[in-house]
């Protein structure tokens, strides 16, 4: 299938930074695609090249194989920030105001529904909380009825709860066939939410693939957790190596029964041990030697 929207070679220079620095990837309609990384990585940078708010100083954009113009306008769905709203508009008015702004038009009662709005429609929008105010621009990114919906880091700021139902929100537009690309620096979201994922460190790609595979291909193993009281005083079995993460000890193993035996061999306690198994944040980890929430 043809690409949606294509990026390539894509370059944004500030005076001594190149913030974005040739980057290139292709989604394919339908797909949930995901710009992971750290603060800094180039994320918006790009993401405000895409949305043709930003001028890019080298590499092009084609949507739908052409360069951005007024289909690519019409058809696409901005999740601006709250700054984007006028004052004194209720939620109801924020959302006739954006409708009229384009010929294409959803059902403004089938957003209202779909993005959980009902009990504040005429409710001054900044007096909404963080959540219903991400549902509420959520809701204005889908006044047009787009073919393609861009979201940066739409959960940043937001509860746990929130976030989760955020992210309910973004699985019904996707099960409608709708194309999202979506920034975010939480793992879980992008492992929740997206069907392929770029991950950017310093300007550049430096990984792309579905969640899965890019975790099958970089990883055989598994992760014990133990907390560190548990193994202070024993020596580790030989081969076993123990990171640090919280109070926990965290070894890694490709065989867990063989690894769980040497562990009760040591008269290391297991009552309270744990096993994961490995995360797009190990997955940072590895490719930059960053944990992908500090940097
Ligand atoms: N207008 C600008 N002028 C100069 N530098 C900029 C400008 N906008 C962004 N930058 C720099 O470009 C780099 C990439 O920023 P960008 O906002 O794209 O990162 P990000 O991955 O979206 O990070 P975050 O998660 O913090 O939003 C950063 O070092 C940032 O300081």
């Amino acid at each position: 299938m043809p690409p949606l929207i294509e990026v390539r070679a894509l370059v944004k220079q500030y005076p001594g930074l190149r913030a974005v620095d040739g980057v290139s990837f292709a989604i394919a309609p339908g797909v949930c695609f995901g710009l992971l990384g750290p603060n800094g990585a180039g994320k918006t940078t790009t993401i405000e090249m895409m949305e043709g708010i930003s001028e890019p100083s080298g590499g092009a954009i084609l949507y739908k194989g052409e360069p951005l113009g007024a289909r690519f306008r019409e058809e696409a769905g901005i999740m601006f920030q709250s700054t984007a709203l006028q004052d004194f508009l209720t939620v109801r008015e924020c959302l006739r105001f954006f409708s009229r702004l384009y010929p294409r038009r959803a059902s403004l009662d089938e957003l209202i529904q779909a993005c959980a709005l009902e009990e504040f429609l005429d409710r001054d929008h900044r007096k909404l909380s963080g959540g219903q105010r991400q549902r509420l621009l959520l809701a204005v990114a889908l006044v047009n009825d787009p073919d393609i919906v861009f979201l940066d880091e739409p959960t940043t700021g937001l509860d746990p709860q929130a976030r989760r139902k955020f992210w309910m929100l973004v699985n019904a537009i996707k099960q409608r066939g709708k194309t999202v690309v979506l920034t975010t620096h939480y793992m879980d979201e992008a492992y929740q939410l997206c069907d392929t994922i770029a991950i950017m460190d310093r300007g550049r790609i430096i990984a792309e693939g579905s969640p899965d595979a890019l975790l099958a291909q970089h990883f055989d193993d598994r992760i014990l957790q133990l907390p560190l009281a548990d193994i202070d005083g024993h020596a580790l079995p030989p081969g076993m190596q123990a990171t640090r993460r919280r109070d926990l000890a965290e070894i890694p193993t490709r065989d867990i029964n063989a690894a769980l035996g040497a562990l009760i061999a040591e008269g290391i306690p297991l009552d309270r041990l744990g096993i994961r198994a490995r995360t797009l944040d190990d997955l940072f980890l590895e490719l930059t030697g960053k944990e992908l929430r500090e940097a």
